[in-house]
């Protein structure tokens, strides 16, 4: 579309007369805004921005042409053979050749459920379902008038800057049918495939039948074709996605040394974003990555982020050794008592959700405590990059939790990757180098937080303050203690307020790279020495790393932060305050 194309569209402005549930309405649309009130009063007025519709329509005709055309054959994305099943979201036809007849026509849109008791347009369970504010619901209106010509104006004003906007028209999703409680499968039917057709989503389903094969297909496929990504199922489902994106990217851009698995070569102060958005559609266990980006994880709302297309960039840290890149993750990536646990957990996975609690409580009567030793980054500016020193947070930018919209993920960059490069790269060869701050102890855990983790059984997380875009990690240091020590701790987790590093046995370091070594029976060096031992599980002496939710076997490493490498969809979430200090205007207009 051209550039005068988009202005024309942005200065239009319709306004008419319609009945809406036999009331008169008058209804306006200007400046990217509809807007529709009663004749005869302005109260109830309801302001819809543009980028809320998901879409208009005609109603569906007896009789009439409407059909449903499966869009995608199976050449459209040729597969390995036979592993991969393949589905297709079959798209309303709504382009009749006469639309003389209709006289009226359908706004469908989203709107955040900020009231309880906002009704979900068409289902009666709406009002149990509506009990988080950053959940989202579809609302449907439709406009009557006899006139067919202002009829018609309006559908096809409304549809051509629909069309203009940037939202994902062919999608490609995989579904993940193992995680969580297995129900991927049902969640698509039930919520995913009506949304998606009513956003005219042209989407190609692929249900995974192995780990790590949507990982393979995202490596391997032609994914030109496709304007977004997604898939349904847990952390682990999204982390091969993202993986599988990255990966690409990278492959792309230094295909020699990846082939070759010369991955030493890589640079990773320039790891380029990949050039497709991606979505989640949360069918996991914890599904803290789709709850840390939206606020929850009510799959209607997911889908609904996803087919309006809005994205924001995602954080994405990557785990390493001396030998080379290991994966990325974007939730957590964690050491000790949370390793243990990915460890162990995939035993127990006839439990299904219920697990992590079963192997938790294990793990916390056990009280295992690992010696280790870590280089973090410090910032330039700071000598000291620990946020709750003296149980204080140090700025008031890490007081600010990150909400849609949020200032700290929209700063510009005050660096750049390749600021780093002269001094970050350079592994700190001694004890005395500055840029390093050195922790040595015994940990109960250590996690790094790529985002504040927090999730429905942890409503802050790890690190509430951690942002999804600012660049940084938090890195979270649980020492060793007594067993009872371990219990507050969990519960804290457990609780609304508060965070875990108000405790003195818990540490909070904001930083975008640190180095990790175990000191085990294997390992007495320290960090600057260039061993690098592999355990094959925890033992006595030392853990495994829980990356999302899967287990890296490596325990010496390093972790790097690398800012917005993902685009997602997401509109963010807000805060409870924020509603209600908003004068309960917010279900009105
Ligand atoms: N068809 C399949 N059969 C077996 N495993 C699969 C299949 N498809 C994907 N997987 C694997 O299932 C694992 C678990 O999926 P996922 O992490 O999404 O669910 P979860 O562990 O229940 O949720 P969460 O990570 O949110 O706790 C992933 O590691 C993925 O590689």
């Amino acid at each position: 579309m051209s550039t005068k194309d988009y202005q024309d569209l942005n200065n239009v402005v319709l306004l008419n007369t319609f009945q809406i549930d036999k009331k008169r309405y008058r209804v306006f649309y200007n400046n990217e805004t509809l807007i529709w009130e009663k004749e005869k009063s302005n109260k109830n007025k309801i302001s819809i921005p543009i980028h809320d519709v998901i879409s208009v329509s005609y109603p569906n005709r007896k009789n009439s042409s409407t059909t449903s055309t499966p869009q995608h054959t199976q050449q459209a994305f040729p597969v390995l053979n036979t592993t991969t099943s393949y589905n297709s979201v079959e798209i309303q036809n709504n382009s009749i050749n006469n639309v003389d007849d209709f006289r009226c026509f359908t706004i469908n849109y989203a709107k955040r459920c900020i009231d309880p008791k906002v009704q979900d347009v068409g289902s009666a369970s709406s009002k149990k379902s509506c009990h988080n504010i950053n959940n989202w619901r579809i609302h449907s209106i439709t406009l009557h008038n006899n006139d067919k010509y202002i009829i018609k104006e309006w559908h096809d004003t409304l549809s051509k800057i629909l069309n203009s906007l940037k939202r994902p028209r062919k999608l490609l999703l995989f579904i993940n049918p193992y995680g969580g409680k297995k129900n991927a499968l049902q969640l698509y039917e039930k919520y995913a495939k009506p949304i998606f057709q009513m956003a005219n989503v042209d989407v190609s389903v692929i249900i995974s039948q192995r780990p790590n094969q949507i990982f393979d297909l995202v490596m391997q496929q032609h994914l030109d074709q496709f304007d977004g990504i997604a898939c349904s199922g847990g952390d682990g489902t999204f982390s091969e996605l993202f993986n599988g994106l990255i990966y690409r990217k990278m492959m792309n851009e230094h295909s020699s040394s990846l082939e070759n698995n010369e991955q030493l070569n890589i640079d990773f102060d320039n790891i380029q974003t990949p050039d497709i958005p991606c979505g989640i559609i949360p069918a996991g266990s914890t599904d803290t990555i789709a709850y840390c980006m939206h606020g929850t994880t009510d799959v209607k709302t997911c889908i609904i982020h996803i087919v309006l297309g809005q994205t924001t960039g995602l954080d994405i840290s990557s785990i390493s050794t001396d030998r080379g890149l290991i994966k990325f993750y974007a939730s957590v990536v964690a050491y000790g008592y949370l390793g243990d646990i990915a460890f162990e957990n995939d035993q127990y996975r006839f439990l299904g959700p219920k697990r992590y609690e079963y192997v938790g409580f294990k793990k916390i009567l056990m009280n295992r405590g690992y010696d280790a030793e870590l280089m973090l980054l410090q910032e330039p500016e700071s000598n000291s990059s620990q946020v709750n020193e003296n149980s204080n947070v140090c700025d008031n930018e890490q007081e600010l939790k990150c909400y849609e919209n949020c200032n700290v993920c929209s700063k510009p960059r005050t660096y750049n990757n390749n600021n780093n490069n002269n001094t970050d790269v350079i592994k700190p060869d001694n004890e005395g180098d500055e840029k390093y701050k050195r922790i040595t102890g015994k940990f109960f855990m250590v996690n790094s937080a790529n985002i504040s983790c927090a999730c429905e059984r942890s409503p802050s997380g790890f690190s509430p303050y951690c942002h999804l875009g600012d660049g940084y990690m938090h890195l979270v240091l649980v020492r060793h203690g007594g067993f009872f020590q371990n219990i507050k701790l969990l519960l804290k987790l457990a609780s609304k307020k508060g965070q875990i590093a108000e405790y003195p046995f818990v540490e909070l370091y904001r930083t975008k790279k640190f180095y990790f070594k175990a000191l085990n029976s294997n390992s007495e060096g320290s960090l600057t020495d260039s061993t690098l031992p592999i355990s094959v599980g925890p033992n006595r002496y030392s853990s495994v790393w829980n990356c999302d939710g899967e287990v890296v076997q490596d325990t010496d490493v390093v972790v790097r932060s690398h800012r917005q490498l993902l685009t997602v969809y997401r509109r963010g979430a807000i805060s409870e305050d924020a509603v209600e200090s908003s004068n309960g205007c917010c279900c009105c207009c």
